[in-house]
């Protein structure tokens, strides 16, 4: 990476699991990425599957809570797992924990005092992958995941972006946030008022004219507390139904919104990915 420090370095199923500090030129700031290399890393390139946090994580809830690692080392997969939003001195921020810091939302800002910093999306789908192609030994095929916010981030970077992604998946996704009150909070204040601009940044939005059909995988719990008021996946499924997209949405009993049940389906996932990228 660009001026890469590795600042965690652990072995981890026969791989690392490894932190790097880089100085991001789309963010202006300086970013932690959580970097996995699987055992066939030492000897060969493997795709990279990107994953994307949600509200108040950093690159470490995934890297520590989701257990992803096995699956990686199975599959050969090199997990990147960056910061969920610029961060530090000078970086605008907001005291909720929905908005600004820790609440980047994966979208390129055009409204004051935002748009300086925060390009999470340039970062995702630009900046992030030349860096970790450049580093790693990365085969160039790419998958994109997340949860919650981040799974909001994973399919919109993927439907916004046919060809560049060859699988996206999400664990309770905010597929609507042009309807719901996290989206609305973060999209007003980072796009402005005309709602018409937030239309590029809202997957159920985006399906309704996507050019590519890359299959979505959806994982949403059915006890999660977000599920009515904030992550609505009925609206992809009426999205996709109507445009003809290929989804599979699986509802899971009893799993609410936390790592525990991105743990309990991220074997799942993987393999989802792993199947595409080898391909
Ligand atoms: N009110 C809560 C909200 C924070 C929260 O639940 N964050 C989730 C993601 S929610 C959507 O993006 C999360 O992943 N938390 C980190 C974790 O390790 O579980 C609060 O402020 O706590």
């Amino acid at each position: 990476m660009d001026g890469p420090e590795r600042i965690e370095h652990r072995a981890c199923f026969g791989g690392w699991q490894d932190v790097y500090r880089h100085r991001s030129a789309a963010l202006g700031c300086a970013m932690n990425v959580g970097v996995y290399l699987p055992p066939q890393a030492a000897h060969g390139r493997c795709p990279v599957l990107y994953w994307l946090s949600g509200l108040t994580c950093t690159e470490q809830n995934f890297i520590t809570k989701a257990g992803a690692q096995r699956y990686a080392a199975e599959h050969g997969l090199i997990l990147v797992a960056p910061d969920t939003s610029p961060r530090g001195e000078g970086v605008p921020d907001d005291p909720s924990y929905d908005l600004g810091q820790g609440a980047g939302f994966y979208l390129d800002a055009t409204q004051a005092p935002w748009a300086t910093h925060y390009r999470m999306h340039d970062y995702v789908v630009n900046e992030l992958p030349a860096l970790v192609e450049a580093a790693f030994p990365a085969t160039g095929a790419r998958g994109i995941s997340g949860h919650s916010m981040g799974g909001h981030g994973a399919l919109v970077a993927a439907l916004r972006h046919p060809g560049r992604y060859r699988s996206v998946s999400a664990f309770a996704p905010v597929v609507a946030p042009s309807q719901v009150p996290w989206g609305e909070k973060a999209l007003g204040a980072y796009l402005g008022p005309d709602r018409t601009a937030w239309a590029a940044w809202d997957a159920v939005e985006l399906v309704r004219v996507a050019s590519g059909r890359l299959p979505l995988l959806v994982d949403q719990g059915e006890a999660d507390e977000f599920l009515a008021g904030q992550l609505r996946p009925e609206l992809l499924r009426e999205a996709c139904t109507a445009a003809g997209h290929p989804l599979t949405l699986r509802l899971q009993r009893g799993y609410d919104h936390s790592y525990y049940f991105v743990a309990s389906f991220i074997g799942e996932h993987l393999a989802w990915h792993a199947r595409a990228l080898r391909d």
